[in-house]
């Protein structure tokens, strides 16, 4: 179909030349099974040739059964000087089993100079072999040539023979890269419409982030012509990264008019993208677009009053198109359309003419001022909701706390928290050790709760953030920390702000017990009003 764009996969490849990537075999199958279900067209699965974990994931991948993708093993032109048939790399590739093989070769002169250290003809007869070699061997075969739009600057003529012996040899498809990302989308679009009617073959891109232009890149290619698009999940890759095809995709589907996956599957996008940073243990930034967590969340009180009218004001797709969600966040930029939206969420009633709007609105600014954070700290918040609103129970009231940490020569550091709590009226004196202070308060508080509370039991802290702030006037530097809290079920977050950092611990502790005991709403599992939340009509 003219207008359908092959995806192809390089995520367990090439993504796992980024800095801090490394997947084990259990990964990769993992990852390779979301791929598939994703619809993408090829998964490059390594490079057999590199190393044993490869081998065994191309041993392993054929039990999967994958229903839609093909895989691929990755690696290069034989050796200079040297017989296709006895290069060790090639070998590998078909030994690998697979029916498709991506190899590269070089296109830039230079890089045939200095790095290959060969001529120029050895370098062209090297392509030619390789291919050939696959190609009688009965596999596709995918040519991706290396250095391509830098190699074209410097030398065109010899960047075009390179591609023609690919070409010659059989390759099924030629694959130009921006290996070291520093093209720009003309030059990219121009060489790739030059290349189209020079070559019969169909054409792919891969391009590198090195100028924040692998997605831009990738998009001026298919302008231009090209079919294929190799990229990764979250643009995971060498130096700057891949082209990123959370953003690709969505942008040639929902943008461009060209088909790549089915509707269902762009639908999948976002939980593919976090599932594979959860296996990568890769930090996602929020602000990613199509499928971060801020991608659709909406903080400037202008914006939510608009969006709660129509989406469209403030968002350039439905989120759930690409799987995301709309979200509102409160902060002091919040106006009363922000807190309308949180209200709902908690099912609170609290409309636009009720009297505490305004006061609650100014409670927020008041305290994100003194430095609260409530976008990340969505249990604090809602406290603070229901109390303005219904008044809250006090399931216990502080009367004093005291904290002992000892150290003696050639002993490890001992904490004792001493905590003075009144609960249900009675007056409740514990003492615990942890191995910190904000441990052994959580240990005691929760001693002295458990009499009245024992499902207290199940509740765990599960992460624990400071963070200073002020620094510029250090006399009056304080600290914010966010707690993260569970039980069986479900976690939430709660805010604690001081001068001292033992008091805004004890503050966001105190919210996350007080939240645990008070029948919290679970914001994350509550069905939200599509009407309200403006998410239809889109
Ligand atoms: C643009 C890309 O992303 S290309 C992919 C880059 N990825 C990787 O390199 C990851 C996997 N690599 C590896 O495991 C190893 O580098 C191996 C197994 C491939 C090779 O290891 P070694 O044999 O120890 O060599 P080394 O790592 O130094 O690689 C350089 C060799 O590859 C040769 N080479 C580089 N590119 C090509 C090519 N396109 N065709 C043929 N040979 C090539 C070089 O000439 C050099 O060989 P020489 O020393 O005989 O001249
Ligand atoms: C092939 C490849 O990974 C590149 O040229 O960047």
């Amino acid at each position: 179909m003219a207008n359908s764009v092959k995806i192809f996969d390089t995520t367990l490849r090439d993504g796992t030349q980024g800095e801090g990537v490394s997947l084990s075999v259990e990964d990769k199958l993992k990852i390779a099974q979301k791929l598939d279900a994703l619809g993408v067209h090829y998964i490059e699965g390594g490079w057999p040739g590199s190393n044993g974990k490869d081998i065994e994931f191309f041993h392993r991948v054929k039990e999967l059964k994958l229903a839609h993708a093909k895989v691929t093993a990755f690696g290069s032109t034989r050796r200079k000087d040297t017989k296709a048939e006895d290069d060790p790399n090639l070998n590998k590739i078909l030994e690998s089993g697979v029916k498709v093989a991506t190899i590269f070769g070089k296109s830039w002169d230079f890089h045939v100079h200095k790095a290959i250290q060969t001529t120029l003809e050895e370098n062209l007869a090297m392509i030619y072999d390789s291919v050939r070699f696959l190609k009688n061997s009965g596999l596709e075969v995918i040519y991706d040539a290396e250095h391509f739009f830098d190699g074209y600057k410097n030398n065109p003529d010899y960047a075009l023979q390179t591609i023609r012996q690919a070409e010659a040899a059989g390759a099924d498809w030629i694959v130009l890269c921006d290996t070291n990302g520093g093209s720009l989308p003309g030059e990219i679009g121009d060489i790739v419409a030059e290349v189209v009617r020079e070559v019969s073959r169909p054409i792919g891109i891969h391009a590198h982030n090195d100028c924040e232009l692998g997605v831009a890149n990738s998009l001026a290619a298919v302008a231009a012509g090209a079919r294929q698009v190799q990229g990764t999940i979250n643009g995971y890759g060498e130096r700057c990264g891949n082209a990123n095809l959370c953003s690709v995709i969505p942008n040639l589907q929902l943008k461009m008019g060209f088909s790549c996956i089915a509707d269902e599957q762009l639908a999948a996008l976002t939980p593919v993208a976090r599932y594979v940073s959860e296996i990568a243990n890769m930090h996602m930034p929020v602000g990613q677009p199509f499928v971060g967590n801020a991608a659709f969340a909406h903080k400037g009180g202008i914006h939510v009053s608009a969006i709660l009218r129509h989406p469209k004001t403030y968002e350039h797709i439905a989120p759930e198109l690409v799987g995301n969600k709309q979200r509102v966040l409160v902060s002091e930029l919040a106006g009363q359309s922000n807190l309308i939206v949180k209200a709902e969420e908690l099912k609170l009633d609290f409309d636009k003419n009720n009297p505490k709007v305004k006061s609650v609105i100014e409670r927020v600014k008041e305290l994100e001022h003194q430095g609260y954070q409530f976008e990340g700290a969505d249990a604090s918040l809602e406290l603070l909701l229901r109390e303005a609103l219904e008044g809250l129970e006090e399931v216990f009231t502080l009367e004093s706390f005291k904290i002992i940490v000892e150290k003696s020569a050639g002993r490890a550091v001992v904490t004792e928290a001493i905590v003075k709590v009144k609960v249900h009226g009675e007056t409740m004196f514990t003492a615990a050790e942890g191995n910190g202070p904000v441990n052994a308060l959580d240990v005691a508080l929760r001693k002295a709760l458990m009499p009245y509370y024992p499902d207290i039991q199940q509740v765990h802290l599960t992460d624990y953030k400071v963070r200073v702030f002020d620094e510029k006037d250090t006399t009056a530097a304080k600290v914010r920390v966010l707690i993260e809290t569970a039980d069986l079920e479900t976690s939430w977050n709660t805010v604690g702000v001081s001068e001292n950092i033992i008091e805004a611990s004890w503050n966001a502790l105190a919210d996350s017990i007080r939240y645990a005991l008070i029948g919290r709403t679970r914001v994350e599992h509550k069905e939200q009003q599509p009407e309200r939340l403006g998410l239809v009509n889109h």
